[in-house]
């Protein structure tokens, strides 16, 4: 089975997106088959996780322009780590099927909402040009689900906060010279059934009500990644809860920088996104 793709970045956290306006021809796909010939960086395409776009079923059964109440373009995106798995939520590939819907015309304005198996977001392309774009997301509820969690791994104690963003991450706040993201991110991901995202952050300045944290990341189903949106999202909203007196929160990882603001308790995420290259790829397992 055929597949057009475009392949798209976002502060380094890479993606294969596809739009498939068929649920029932996606349906017939092995999806851990299709992980294992799209994500490997050298037996196949190469990326972190596998976003697929649908359009949004109800949106779609009310109108034709796939618009939904807040005239926002509506869609479905499914998310797959390169093992395979499937996840709740991807904050950078939002901000990338954003960019996208834009690029190749599947919205009219600038506005759109994506529904996850986590929870469904709004997001706004701020600037494009050519295959270059800043994309806001809004986040509605972000849940600090524990603030304080402590596990000991090896003699070292990590501590931080459990958060829920559609998708889980334990946010530990460390000095990031005394972590190996490959050594400890795997063991401490271990400790959680169904595993966790571990966000390993440090506070580098605090000025002016503007927070600047370096972060490191490991993704569950996906390792280490130069950039997690829906990690950095909860390292942020764990500052706004912190640092009451906070208006901007920038998080700066191996792939660049996002920022954060707090409105009304919702948390808006701006970042960039960047179409690398489209291709046609054949799938060759359909068995489920
Ligand atoms: N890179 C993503 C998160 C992808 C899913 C995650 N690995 C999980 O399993 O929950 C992001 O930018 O948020």
């Amino acid at each position: 089975m055929e597949f057009q793709f475009t392949k798209i970045q976002g502060t380094g956290n890479d993606f294969v997106v596809i739009y498939e306006p068929s649920r029932e021809r996606f349906a017939q796909i092995n999806k851990i088959e299709m992980c294992k010939q799209i994500c490997p960086r050298k037996f196949g395409i190469g990326c972190d996780q596998l976003l697929i776009l649908h359009p949004d079923k109800k949106a779609k059964e009310t109108n034709n322009d796939n618009k939904n109440s807040n005239n926002e373009a509506s869609f479905e995106m499914r998310v797959f780590n390169s093992d395979g798995s499937e996840a709740q939520n991807c904050g950078n590939g939002l901000r990338a099927v954003g960019l996208y819907l834009l690029d190749r015309e599947k919205i009219g304005s600038s506005l759109f909402s994506i529904h996850t198996i986590g929870g469904t977001y709004s997001g706004k392309v701020l600037s494009k040009e050519e295959n270059f774009g800043m994309i806001e997301v809004t986040f509605q509820s972000p849940v600090v689900k524990k603030p304080f969690h402590e596990i000991n791994i090896e003699s070292k104690t990590f501590s931080g906060s459990l958060v829920n963003i559609g998708n889980p991450h334990f946010v530990i706040f460390c000095d990031l010279k005394s972590v190996s993201v490959t050594h400890d991110g795997p063991l401490i991901e271990k400790t959680f059934d169904g595993g966790i995202n571990v966000e390993f952050a440090q506070v580098i300045e605090n000025n002016n009500n503007i927070v600047t944290i370096k972060a490191f990341v490991w993704e569950r189903g996906s390792g280490e990644t130069l950039s997690c949106g829906s990690g950095a999202s909860s390292i942020a909203w764990v500052i706004f809860q912190k640092f009451n007196k906070a208006k901007l929160v920038k998080i700066q990882m191996k792939g660049g920088e996002i920022q954060f603001r707090k409105i009304n308790n919702q948390l808006v995420m701006m970042g960039p996104a960047k179409i690398i290259f489209d291709g046609k790829i054949k799938i060759y397992s359909t068995k489920k």
